[in-house]
C-alpha cells in the first residue's frame, strides 16, 4: 500500500524527524503522562543503579507516536550509558544483528524499534544475546560452516512494537520488563503541547492548547505537528498567539475537525451514513463508494473511528454507531425506514445493505 500523507498520521514524516529531537523530555521526570509506566520504569531503572547493574532488558508495545524512542533515550540518560538505535527492517540477517552486537560498549543501550520485523535467525540470535550476552558467529559455509562464539558486554536491549501479538514467546519471555503505551488524554495532551510551545517559543493560551489537544488523536507526536501548523497560522494570518479562535481556524484550514478526524476519515463515515443507511457494508464496496483502496480504508481510516466509537466492524460488514450519525450532524433513519428494510446492531436506522437503495439523507438534527 503506498503511504497515505496524512497531518494526523501518527508515523513520523520527514518533518516530524527532523525537528522532533529537542522536543523530547530528557528525563522521567520531564515525560508527561504514562504514569504507571513511568512509576514501574523508575523502580527498576534505581534498583539497577543501587546494584551497579546493567538494567534488565525492556520492552514497548503500543500505538506509533506514544514516546517509546523517547522513552528509550530516557532509560540511556538515567543510567548514564550509551545509547545506540537501530531496528527490525534493518537487520534482515543475523550477521548484520552480530555486528551492532559485537561492538556495543558495557552497559548500552541498544534501541530496537519494529523488533516484530526482524528477520527470523537474527531473532534467534538475539534470544542467546539478550540471555548470555553471547553470540555464534557462523564462518564459513556448508560443511565447513563453523559456529565460533563471541562474548558480548553486558548491555540493555529496549524493545519496541506496535505489534506485541507478532513476537514469539521466546524473545518476549527475555524481556525483565514490559510496558503497553496508551493513548494521551486531553489534559496530558495540553501539557505536551505548552511544554513544546514553550520551547520552540510560541505564545499559547490555554483554551488554544486545549483546542489542538481535543484533535490530537491521543497522540503527543500528532499534538506537535498539529503545534507547528497552528503557529504557522497565527504568524501569517494572526499576532502570533494561540488562542482557542486561531486553532480553531487553523485546524479548519487543514481540514480537522474538533474530533481529529480529517477528510479522509469523514469521507468513510459519510458514506457509510449517507449512501448505506449506516451498514452494515462491505469493505470492498465502502472503499469504492469512497475512491480509496480497500487497504486504505481498513488500515488508515478505519482504527481511529473504530477507536473513537464511531464505526464497528462486525460479521456482517461495517456498521455506523449512534455517535457517528451525531458527530455528521445526521439523525439516524427511524426503525424500519423504508429506505433500508433492515434493522442494524445499533438500534434503529443503523440497518441498510449495500443492496438496498440508498437512504436518503438527513437534515442535520436541531
Ligand atoms: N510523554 C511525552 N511527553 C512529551 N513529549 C512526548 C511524550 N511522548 C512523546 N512525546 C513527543 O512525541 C514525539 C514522538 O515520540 P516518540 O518518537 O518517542 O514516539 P514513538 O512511540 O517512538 O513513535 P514511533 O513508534 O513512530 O517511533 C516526540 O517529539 C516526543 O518528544
Amino acid at each position: 500500500m503506498e503511504p497515505v500523507y496524512r497531518l494526523v498520521g501518527a508515523d513520523a514524516d520527514g518533518e516530524d524527524r527532523a525537528v522532533e529531537a529537542p522536543l523530547r523530555p530528557t528525563d522521567l521526570d520531564g515525560f508527561i503522562g504514562q504514569e504507571r509506566v513511568r512509576e514501574q520504569l523508575d523502580l527498576v531503572l534505581r534498583a539497577a543503579r543501587a546494584r551497579g547493574a546493567t538494567a534488565d532488558h525492556v520492552l514497548f508495545s503500543g500505538a506509533p507516536g506514544l514516546g517509546k524512542t523517547t522513552l528509550s533515550m530516557i532509560i540511556a540518560a538515567e543510567m548514564g550509558a550509551p545509547f545506540r538505535i537501530t531496528s527490525g527492517p534493518a537487520i534482515q540477517h543475523a550477521g548484520d544483528l552480530a555486528a551492532i552486537l559485537s561492538s556495543l560498549t558495557e552497559g548500552e543501550v541498544l534501541f530496537l524499534d519494529e523488533i516484530h520485523r526482524m528477520s527470523r535467525s537474527a531473532e534467534e540470535m538475539l534470544y542467546m544475546a539478550m540471555e548470555d550476552f553471547r553470540v555464534d558467529v557462523v564462518v564459513g559455509t556448508g560443511l565447513g560452516a563453523t559456529p565460533i562464539p563471541l562474548e558480548l558486554p553486558p548491555f540493555t536491549l529496549v524493545g519496541a512494537t506496535t505489534r506485541a501479538g507478532l513476537l514469539v514467546p521466546p524473545l518476549r519471555d527475555r524481556f525483565g520488563f514490559t510496558a503497553h503505551m496508551e493513548f494521551y488524554a486531553p489534559a496530558e495532551l495540553e501539557r505536551v503541547i505548552h511544554r513544546s510551545a514553550r520551547l520552540l517559543d510560541v505564545a499559547i493560551e490555554p483554551e488554544g492548547a486545549a483546542e489542538i489537544a481535543g484533535r490530537s488523536r491521543g497522540t503527543p507526536r500528532i499534538a506537535n505537528r498539529l503545534l507547528r501548523r497552528v503557529r504557522d497560522y497565527a504568524q501569517v494570518k494572526a499576532d502570533g498567539v494561540v488562542t482557542r479562535e486561531v486553532a480553531s481556524a487553523a485546524l479548519a484550514v487543514y481540514e480537522i475537525d474538533g474530533r481529529g478526524l480529517d477528510r479522509l476519515d469523514r469521507a468513510v463515515l459519510g458514506a457509510l451514513l449517507s449512501l448505506f443507511g449506516g451498514g452494515p457494508v462491505g469493505l470492498s464496496t465502502l472503499a469504492v463508494a469512497v475512491g480509496e483502496e480497500r487497504e486504505t480504508v481498513e488500515e488508515v481510516a478505519e482504527p481511529f473511528l473504530v477507536r473513537e466509537g464511531l464505526l464497528a466492524r462486525t460479521p456482517r460488514g461495517r456498521v455506523a454507531t449512534p455517535a457517528a450519525w451525531a458527530h455528521l450532524g445526521l439523525a439516524p433513519l427511524p426503525q424500519g425506514d423504508p429506505g433500508t428494510g433492515q434493522q442494524g446492531p445499533f438500534g434503529a436506522g443503523s440497518g441498510g445493505h449495500v443492496a438496498s437503495p440508498p437512504p436518503r439523507q438527513r437534515p442535520p438534527r436541531r
